[in-house]
């Protein structure tokens, strides 16, 4: 597919007095892990928010897959994963699993299997029989991530995917981040941790709803003349201070 997966372009978003997206641009294409990082309030979820045409921009566009959001055949093509986890407490993780494989129409032959797969990755595989009420926070969480993946979508969106996963967890998960990517799918993922957006193939640095940076790790570790993204972070953001009065 030669068509970039979100096409974003200078899209500003407002609530009241307060502008939360200033003129932001960001272009997806297949087969990549794009990082959103900046601190909280930056700026992230709204962003995200409205990429899938859950909040309505207040300038600019945004297109998914070619096609201007919110529209409802493009949704079933994303797989979501939101910073609060929407589950079904009294149900177990295989029926949460079962019902949103349902909603996003997976053939049914097909959803035994990815229950399995995406069970797996997220390690739940012994669990999936227990309710979630008895789910600890990271459980839900990465109960949260296999959903997002259940109608094996071609984009993922995921907020904080990580929150509250171990390490060695979390090592597992992009290494299968990765493997999904190899397949062509793409990824946009925030995080507020700063070796995380390492793994990244190309990073948005977001602070006070702006830009203040785009390009892989390794070109903004240079452009910067520093050795971490979190130098590269410190640095775009005092010269934002600097250009706004802010010492
Ligand atoms: N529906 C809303 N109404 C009013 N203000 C909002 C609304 N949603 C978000 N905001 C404000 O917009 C700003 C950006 O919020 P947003 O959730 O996008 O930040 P974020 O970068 O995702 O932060 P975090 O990392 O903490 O999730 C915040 O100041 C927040 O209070």
């Amino acid at each position: 597919m030669s068509q970039n997966y979100v096409e974003a372009r200078q899209v500003s978003k407002r609530f009241g007095q307060h502008q939360v997206l200033n003129q932001i641009d960001l272009t997806l294409p297949a087969g990549m892990i794009y990082g959103l990082i900046g601190p909280s309030g930056a700026g992230k979820t709204t962003l995200i928010k409205n990429i899938l045409g859950m909040e309505a921009v207040d300038g600019g566009t945004v297109q998914v897959m070619g096609v201007t959001m919110p529209n409802r055949p493009v949704m079933a093509k994303i797989g979501y994963m939101a910073q609060s986890d929407a589950l079904y407490e009294t149900l177990t993780g295989r029926e949460n699993l079962t019902f949103f494989g349902q909603l996003m129409s997976v053939p049914k032959a097909k959803l035994q299997q990815m229950i399995a797969y995406t069970a797996r990755l997220v390690n739940l595989t012994t669990q999936l029989d227990q309710r979630v009420s008895g789910y600890s926070g990271g459980m839900k969480r990465r109960l949260s991530l296999a959903i997002a993946l259940i109608q094996d979508p071609p984009l993922l969106v995921l907020d904080e995917p990580t929150v509250g996963i171990d390490p060695e967890l979390r090592q597992q998960i992009w290494a299968e981040l990765n493997k999904l990517k190899a397949t062509g799918k793409s990824m946009l993922v925030t995080t507020h941790v700063m070796d995380e957006a390492e793994r990244c193939d190309y990073l948005m640095l977001i602070r006070h709803g702006v830009a203040l940076a785009q390009g892989t790790p390794t070109e903004l570790k240079r452009r910067y003349q520093v050795e971490t993204i979190e130098q590269v972070f410190l640095k775009a953001g005092r010269l934002q201070d600097a250009n706004n009065g802010n010492y």
